[in-house]
């Protein structure tokens, strides 16, 4: 049985997406989805994301395999281009523009805008070491500037997660960083027992930030959305920028606020379709 599949990608953070809303449509296994997702011998994609019935009242659910076949919490660029997918696939039939999703993050909700981007209301980060999978620091103190030994160097990380975890760092030059030789050290760091997404920033203003990542499950990306707002949250939690800022990373820029209100992360970017075939 062909299946239909349709690449999206969020400032080069690429999706294969499938529409699993009907049941006869069988989700692939995390074996397929990293074959899927080699750029050589597949079709090519940071992950895979499937578009399957909602769930406790939501319109839709979301799950998403890692190109390594492992199965994250959420995924920020990917519930972009999530959002504009469900748009394309219910036409002219569409009713409305913002998107309940549930995830194993939690109800996150994509509005698609006039402007074609698509703002996304990321939910409340977690701050506390009870809430982050890191043994960093015991008890229910912040992980805020702990010291950590990577690569014979003490790194002053802070922790955060969206959903899924992530390990900040903040440094002069992101540029000067060899990503390829410690991403995976801090990835698979006995103190992240879940590993984690790691993120090097380098503040070029209160409310401007340049951004590398490693992410956890696939390694150097172009962009990451829960990672920019994870680092936001960060930086205002170290005092390093404003609760609004740009997040520039290599594949564009992505607009985050942590709002003082309502104390929740809200992420507009865009999400853009490349093209649709058959497996
Ligand atoms: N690799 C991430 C999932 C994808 C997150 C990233 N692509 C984003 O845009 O948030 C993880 O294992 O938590």
């Amino acid at each position: 049985m062909a299946i239909e599949f349709t690449k999206y990608h969020g400032l080069g953070n690429d999706f294969i997406l499938i529409d699993n809303r009907s049941s006869s449509v069988p989700v692939i296994t995390p074996e397929q989805a990293i074959k899927l997702c080699d750029r050589h011998f597949g079709i090519g994609a940071d992950g895979v994301i499937f578009a399957l019935p909602g769930e406790n009242g939501t319109d839709y659910t979301m799950r998403i395999f890692n190109s390594d076949g492992s199965e994250p919490e959420m995924c920020g660029n990917g519930i972009r281009c999530l959002g504009v997918f469900l748009a394309d696939l219910e036409g002219e039939s569409r009713s409305k523009d913002l998107y309940r999703i549930h995830t194993l993050a939690g109800v996150i909700t994509p509005q698609l805008m006039a402007d074609g981007q698509v703002k996304v209301d990321m939910g409340l980060p977690k701050l506390l070491a009870a809430e982050i999978p890191t043994t960093l620091s015991a008890g229910d103190s912040k992980v805020i500037n702990q010291p950590l030994e990577v690569a014979g160097k003490t790194w002053e990380v802070t922790c955060v997660s969206m959903g899924n975890p992530h390990c900040i760092t903040f440094v002069d030059d992101v540029a000067a960083i060899p990503l390829e030789s410690i991403g995976p050290q801090f990835e698979h760091h006995p103190v992240f027992p879940q590993r984690t997404n790691t993120e090097f920033i380098q503040v070029v203003s209160r409310n401007y930030l340049k951004m590398r990542v490693w992410e956890r499950g696939a390694g150097i990306t172009l962009a990451c959305g829960t990672g920019a707002c994870a680092s936001l949250v960060a930086g205002v939690l170290t005092g390093k920028c404003d609760r609004t800022a740009t997040v520039e990373l290599p594949g564009g820029p992505l607009e985050i606020e942590w709002s003082e209100i309502d104390q929740r992360v809200y992420m507009t970017g865009p999400a853009e379709r490349v093209f649709t075939g058959k497996l």
